[in-house]
Parts: C-alpha cells; sequence; structure tokens
C-alpha cells in the first residue's frame, strides 16, 4: 500500500456516524488565561454552562476568512497577536473551546504553493485540529484537558508563559496530542495520486491542468494547497473549507460523473478527489464518536506487569456423536447430555472445571451441521481445541470442518481419540488407520513424529481423561497465557436469549479484566448494568475474571451471539454506542431493502406469480436461529422461495400472529411457547403454529412443506397401440371403433391419442372399453375391443389408438 493510501479502518470510520451532541465537553484548563477571539463572544470560562455547549454557531464564509487573513489574524503571516486562534475559531465564528493549536506557523508550517506533498500527509503536515479530546478509554473517567498540568507546571516554576516562544513549543506539543485524539481520514489527496501523476508532477513541479479546473483552481493554487474539512462533507462546506466556488465544485463533480447540490453531502473519497481536481490536498476530519472510544477498550493491555496468569479456554470440537458432550460430562462429572432433547447439544455451554487446582474454561458446542456458524465462534475464543474423534468411526465431514475452524483460530489442536471402549476400535490398524485420516488432514500425531497430541479417551469408563486434561494443562503452560484482571471486563457473547422473570440473559465469556455487578457494558446493540452474574452451576456470583464463562442479565436487547463486549464508565456513553449502533443496524436494513427493491425490480413483479413459502421462526435463543436459518438455506429452490419474513428470540407473539395472517405465513416456534393470546389469535385467523423442540424436524417439516408446493412433475406412460379394423354406429352412443391390440394393452382408465396416417388427429379418454358385450378393465395385446373415445365420433378404419396413463410425480428436493 502506498505511504499514507486510506486504510479500511479511514473508511469505517468515514462510514460511522458522528455522534456529536453527546460528546463531552472539554474542561479548558484554568491555566489558559484570556484567549484572543476572532471576532466571536467573550471566550466562556472553565465550568461554564456555555463550555458544555459548544457547537459551531456559524461556519465561516469564504468572504470571512479573506476578512481574517487580510487582518492578518490568520494566514501564513498572521501576526503573534493572533497566535492561539484555534481552526475551528477559524472556521467558525464561534467560542474556542479550549486553547487550541497555534497558528499555522507554529504547528503546522504551511505547505508552500506548488506541488502538494507527496508520501504519507498524515504526520505533522495535517496540521493542527481544533481541541476536542474524547472522554477517554471506557471504563476511565474522562481524560483531563491535557495542557493543564504542563502549563500549571510551568507557571509553578515560574517559566516565561509568556514568551511567545514558550507558548509556540507547548502549543506545538499540545496539538501533537490532539492530533492523537483526533481522528482524521489518513487519506491525503497525495496517497490517491496515481503514479503518473506523480510522475508528471515531480517532473513539472506543477500540478498538470485539468480541463475544467480554470481560473478557480489557479486561483485555488495561489491561495493555499491544503484544507481541512470536517466529516459529514457537503458541497457548501468543502467550498468553504477549499475556498472554491460551490458551483465549480458542482461543475466539476459533473464532469466526474456525479450528480449533486449544494447541500448534498458526498463521500471522503470524492471529496479528496474533488479538491485534487482543484490542486489541492484536503484531510477529512472526523469527530471522535463514541465508538472509537469504546473500540479502544479492546485495545491490549499496555503494561506487561498488569498481566498475570489465567485459565486457558478450550473448546470441544468434533463430529456429531463423536462423544463430546459426553467426554465434557464426564470431565466435569456431570449430566448435561442426559438433558439434552433429542440427545443432540443444541446450545453453545461454557465451564469451568478446576485440575490440578488449576481452573480451566471448556466450550462445548454442538457436532450437528447445523451449528457451524456456532462452532466457528467457539473456535474463535478458544486457546485450545480438543477435537474428538470417535474410535469407531474415524475423521468425518464435520472433523475436517472442525479441523479448518480449529486452523482458522490458529490455536493448538490435540485429539481425543474417543469411545476406546468399544470392543474392537483399540486396535493397531484402526488406530493406525485413524492417524492417517488425521494426519491428511495435516494433523500429524506425535506418535508419527508430528506434533500433534493424540490421547485415547472413553467418555463412558472415563479412560484417559486424565491424561487429556494434564496433556491440556502442560499445552497451556506452554503458551503462557495472560490477561490483566485489573482493567474494565471485556469479553465475547456466546448465547443470549430472553428468559421469562430475568429479562435478556447472555452468556459471556470474560477475555481480560473483571466483569462486576453493577458494571455498564455494551455488547453489540444491546447495552446496561450488569443486574446479576451467574456461574456455570446457576450459582450467582459478584465479580467474573479473565476466561470466566458466565451469565449476566441486565442488558436491553438480545446481542448477537459472537459479539463482543466492553464495560464503559458510565450509562449514558454506553447508550450513546448501542444507540448508534443500533442506527447503523437499521440504516444497514434499510439500504439493504433499497437494493433489492431497485436490484430486483422485474424479479420482484415476476416473483408475485410465484408461490412463497413465508415463515417466521421465533427461537429460544440466537443461535438457533442462525442453525435454522443455515438448515433452511439448504432447501433454497428458484421454485418455492423460503421466505423468513421475521426472526427473532423470545415467544410467539400476538404480533406475530397478524404478520402471520397479513403474509400467510407459518409461524415456526423453537423451544419456546405462543402466548395466550397468540393461541387464541391463531385459532380464530387459522394461523398454523407449528412448534419443535430438535432441529431436523423444522427442516424435514419445511421441506415437506416446500416439496408438496412444487409443481408436481406430468409424466406420460405408453400403455398400448390398437388399430381400428372396423367402426360400428349405435344410435344413442356414437361411433364405436372395433379394434385389435397391436401392442401393450388398452385400459379402460387410459387417456388416449387417435393418430390417422401419422398425424395426431384427436386426444382424449375412453368412454367405454368392451371385449363382446362385456365392460372391461384392460385389453392386452394380440386380442379384439371395442373402445368409445369420450365425445369423438369421427374414428376411421386403420387409425391407430394409443392407450396412455398420465403419472403426476411429487417432487423432491
Ligand atoms: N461407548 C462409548 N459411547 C460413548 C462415548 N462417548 C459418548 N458416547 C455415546 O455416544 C453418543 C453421543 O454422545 P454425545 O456426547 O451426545 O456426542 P456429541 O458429540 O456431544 O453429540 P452432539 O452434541 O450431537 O454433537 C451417546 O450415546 C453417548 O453415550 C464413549 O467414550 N464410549
Amino acid at each position: 500500500m502506498k505511504p499514507g493510501a486510506p486504510t479500511t479502518r479511514a473508511k469505517a470510520r468515514a462510514a460511522t456516524p458522528p455522534a456529536r451532541a453527546a460528546r463531552s465537553p472539554v474542561a479548558p484548563s484554568s491555566s489558559q488565561g484570556p484567549w484572543p477571539q476572532a471576532g466571536g463572544p467573550p471566550r466562556p470560562q472553565p465550568g461554564s454552562a456555555e463550555v458544555k455547549s459548544q457547537r459551531p454557531e456559524k461556519r465561516m464564509t469564504r468572504d470571512d476568512m479573506l476578512a481574517l487573513m487580510r487582518s492578518g489574524q490568520i494566514g501564513p503571516n498572521a501576526t503573534p497577536a493572533a497566535p492561539g486562534l484555534s481552526r475551528r475559531a477559524r472556521a467558525s465564528w464561534r467560542p474556542a473551546p479550549a486553547p487550541a493549536a497555534a497558528a499555522w506557523s507554529a504547528a503546522r508550517p504551511r505547505p508552500p504553493p506548488g506541488p502538494p506533498p507527496s508520501g504519507p500527509a498524515s504526520g505533522p503536515s495535517r496540521g493542527p485540529c481544533r481541541p476536542r479530546p474524547g472522554p477517554g478509554p471506557p471504563g476511565h473517567a474522562p481524560a483531563p484537558a491535557p495542557t493543564t498540568s504542563e502549563e500549571e507546571d510551568d507557571r509553578k516554576k515560574g517559566k516565561g508563559v509568556g514568551s511567545s516562544a514558550d507558548r509556540a513549543g507547548r502549543r506545538a506539543r499540545r496539538n501533537e496530542r490532539a492530533t492523537e485524539r483526533r481522528v482524521s481520514s489518513p487519506m491525503p489527496a497525495a496517497s490517491l495520486l496515481n503514479e503518473d501523476d506523480e510522475a508528471r508532477r515531480g517532473r513539472s513541479g506543477r500540478r498538470p491542468h485539468h480541463k475544467g479546473g480554470g481560473r478557480h483552481a489557479a486561483a485555488a493554487l495561489a491561495r493555499k494547497s491544503h484544507a481541512e474539512v470536517d466529516a459529514p462533507i457537503s458541497v457548501r462546506t468543502l467550498s468553504e473549507a477549499l475556498g472554491i466556488k460551490a458551483n465549480d465544485l458542482l461543475r466539476k463533480l459533473m464532469a466526474m460523473g456525479s450528480m449533486a447540490t449544494i447541500n448534498a453531502n458526498i463521500d471522503d473519497e470524492l471529496a479528496v478527489m474533488l479538491a485534487m481536481e482543484f490542486g489541492m490536498t484536503l484531510d477529512v476530519v472526523h469527530e471522535r464518536t463514541a465508538e472509537d472510544d469504546f473500540m479502544q477498550a479492546f485495545a491490549p493491555a499496555a503494561e506487561a506487569d498488569a498481566l498475570q496468569p489465567r485459565p486457558p479456554v478450550i473448546t470441544i470440537l468434533g463430529h456429531v456423536d463423536h462423544g463430546k458432550t459426553s467426554l465434557l460430562d464426564r470431565i466435569r462429572k456431570s449430566k448435561v447430555v442426559e438433558s439434552e432433547s433429542g440427545g443432540i447439544t443444541q446450545h453453545i455451554g461454557a465451564y469451568q472445571v478446576e485440575y490440578n487446582g488449576h481452573p480451566i474454561t471448556f466450550v462445548d458446542t454442538p457436532g450437528h451441521e447445523a451449528f457451524t456458524a456456532m462452532r466457528a465462534r467457539g473456535a474463535n475464543v478458544t486457546d485450545i481445541v480438543v477435537l474428538v474423534v470417535a474410535a469407531d468411526d474415524g475423521v468425518m465431514p464435520q472433523t475436517v470442518e472442525a479441523i479448518a475452524h480449529a486452523k482458522a483460530a490458529e490455536v493448538p489442536i490435540v485429539v481425543a481419540l474417543n469411545k476406546i471402549d468399544i470392543p474392537n476400535v483399540d486396535t493397531a490398524a484402526n488406530v493406525s488407520k485413524i492417524f492417517g485420516e488425521l494426519a491428511q488432514q495435516g494433523l500429524n500425531p506425535v506418535e508419527w513424529g508430528g506434533d500433534v497430541e493424540v490421547v485415547k479417551t472413553s467418555a463412558t469408563t472415563g479412560l484417559g481423561v486424565s491424561d487429556l486434561l494434564a496433556t491440556l494443562e502442560t499445552i497451556a503452560e506452554l503458551h503462557e497465557l495472560k490477561a490483566d484482571p485489573d482493567r474494565p471486563a471485556t469479553g465475547t457473547c456466546l448465547e443470549a436469549s430472553i428468559s421469562e422473570g430475568r429479562g435478556v440473559v447472555a452468556t459471556v465469556l470474560v477475555r481480560e479484566g473483571t466483569l462486576r455487578v453493577g458494571d455498564v457494558v455494551v455488547c453489540g446493540d444491546g447495552y446496561g448494568r450488569v443486574r446479576a452474574l451467574f456461574d456455570d452451576q446457576g450459582r450467582s456470583i459478584d465479580k467474573a475474571g479473565p476466561s470466566f464463562p458466565c451469565e449476566i442479565s441486565g442488558l436491553d436487547v438480545v446481542p448477537d451471539a459472537g459479539e463482543n463486549f466492553a464495560v464503559v464508565d458510565d450509562v449514558g456513553r454506553a447508550r450513546e454506542v448501542a444507540e448508534a449502533r443500533r442506527l447503523r443496524t437499521r440504516d444497514a436494513a434499510q439500504a439493504e431493502r433499497q437494493t433489492v427493491t431497485l436490484e430486483n425490480l422485474y424479479n420482484r413483479m415476476a416473483e408475485r406469480k410465484v408461490k412463497a413459502l413465508n415463515l417466521i421462526v421465533k427461537a429460544d435463543v440466537q443461535g438457533s436461529i442462525e442453525a435454522i436459518i443455515k438448515e433452511l438455506e439448504k432447501l433454497e429452490n428458484a421454485e418455492v422461495p423460503i421466505r423468513i419474513l421475521l426472526k427473532g428470540v423470545g415467544g410467539i407473539s400476538e404480533s406475530d400472529v397478524i404478520l402471520a395472517d397479513a403474509s400467510q405465513a407459518i409461524i415456526i416456534g423453537y423451544r419456546v411457547a405462543p402466548e395466550d393470546r397468540a393461541i387464541t389469535m391463531a385459532d380464530e385467523k387459522d394461523i398454523e403454529i407449528r412448534r419443535y423442540d430438535i432441529i431436523y424436524q423444522v427442516t424435514d417439516d419445511v421441506k415437506k412443506a416446500v416439496e408438496g408446493m412444487l409443481v408436481p412433475e406430468i409424466k406420460e406412460v405408453h400403455l398400448g397401440r390398437a388399430v381400428v379394423r372396423q367402426v360400428f354406429r349405435i344410435s344413442k352412443v356414437g361411433a364405436v371403433a372395433g379394434c385389435f391390440v397391436t401392442q401393450g394393452v388398452i385400459e379402460r382408465s387410459a387417456k388416449v391419442r387417435l393418430i390417422r396416417e401419422g398425424r395426431e388427429i384427436y386426444k382424449g379418454a375412453i368412454e367405454a372399453l368392451k371385449r363382446f358385450k362385456d365392460d372391461v378393465k384392460e385389453v392386452p395385446q394380440n386380442f379384439e375391443c371395442g373402445i368409445k373415445i369420450t365425445n369423438f365420433d369421427d374414428v376411421k378404419s386403420d387409425d391407430v389408438i394409443e392407450a396412455y396413463r398420465v403419472d403426476v410425480i411429487r417432487r423432491t428436493l
């Protein structure tokens, strides 16, 4: 990547809506003293109410800017009389919130006219930023304005606070810190130039002439070659930032194939390109969002000293029925497997066990193919994977898949060769066959000179289980797993659901820090204060440290499994992050809907003729929904699309029934019950609510329903042929063909086709089939018979009657 090229993160930031309104104000230092005003009202004093609502009141116009430049207050020749004029102050008529950047001359030498800077322009050349520090990393009090202590120190030490050199130095330091806090798009125009452009510019020292850039481009070059603009960028704000008439920008945009209006927002990249067209570099400044601050919580611990050993997180993976739950059961000496519906693990479970006085965390993931996504998550939170392979079955498709997940997570794998108690499986031949299968998947057993430990186990007898634990302990020790228990907790949501009486309950795995009752957490789109914490045995606990799995209640909405969570320092900030996320989720969903509408307009019109199976899926936990959806995806077919109109965690409500009624949908309740009113309404409206607690029953039923809706296949089966030898005309009956069956059989119920001179004359049914005077059901080859064709009397000698049957074949998926 070219230095300074836009990064994915920058793009993501660009897409992040600013959360300005709720941002914490910056408390100005008491030592700042009087501040030069840019013609605006007096600067508010620290702690005053005015400080708390510092928003731009008026954007600076180009004329304003020119007036300031003329007066010498800003610009390259700014006089020391206006040394502290902030960029914000330059850009808007409003009180400066805090001591800002020094004049251009102090903090950022103004780039000379001519070629814009090439290479990374994200360094000092990005220049001063307005001081708008974020509220600090989650879990911490908002950082004080960083200038305060230094200035106070200087003041106390009697340093020449008033000397302009000192002031400039301090301001430069402040600017550096402020730049670190600021989220600025590292997307200088120079980075978007292609090599040719750069080469051309390098040779000539000037930007190539752009047709249409015109006089204003030249003027811009003469005025300045670099600008900053706050996101979101409208044509108007860009025009003000660049000092180029909005009409010129609009014309240029049109030439670039983009229609816009003066108030339309344009994206960062386009703005940077537009600035380039006028020979300028542009930095897009994004207000630091609550999300940006929130994400800091996941940064690795800064202090190595703070790290302490933590329990390993071990995930059990493997093919269905190879004994994962039984093995974990044996390890826990509990009986989880007996409580599972249909004997299949349906949810992710996480447990902590003690071995040799050390805790080990186990994550049990279901082995059913439908739970691939869940398993993937399991592999991603884990330190070590135990791959359970049944000794009587060997490496199976989901074993291979599990290996892929473990490899993707780059974690060590220990193989538990389970069910070794089954007679005749612990033979050299069988074991070496399985070793071969493992080696084929890149897991070379230690016994074969590789590095993968294979431990023979029996969940039934307990054989080898302690060897397995000892192996895991050794590997964990080798990896020196550590975490900082003293920082605000972060971790992963493994599962979440709504529980009656407890509200949203999430199973989380703490990765760093310590989670406590009363902590405010953000998890996915949800937030809330942790009302209660429970361990894997359902016991109430006060806190959960690193690698500890626990259930939390108190979130306001059900987060998606796999979402990260972090503790933040107050509910307001948590709400801000969660609400911004929900907004983005909604916008994304809306954008998706719109895209579908536009892109598939014709398809959709055609679709109206197509039958579809509409479903509403309600389930106990998010993971179940994912699993059901994944299974249903396998039933996808062009003829009967399966439309999941609504999917959600929780019981079946009246509104679900209303939706089902309006859309002729079937409601699928997976391990949830309908509310009483929903049952009554469903009865009234004849809506089908189908309840399940085993996943394959859902898919079996949906499959049958889809198959029932497929247009059946119609197949003609030839039965026989008869030649008309003579025609009998009988009053009140009509023409009866006296025939000889030349091939096959003529059945009374058959359909017939009358062929004359090789051409089909008529297609119909047999009204009567007789042998002599008797009605018969069929007449075989080489026999004579009388055939009366329904509603057809134009039969002639030598006509051929072909009999056939129409089979309607139900289609399957
Ligand atoms: N003989 C024998 N049977 C075992 C052993 N381990 C598990 N089983 C049996 O194998 C079957 C499946 O065991 P589970 O523990 O449910 O298997 P699982 O891999 O967790 O299955 P899913 O949760 O469906 O993925 C059960 O009937 C167990 O009793 C073992 O070591 N020996």
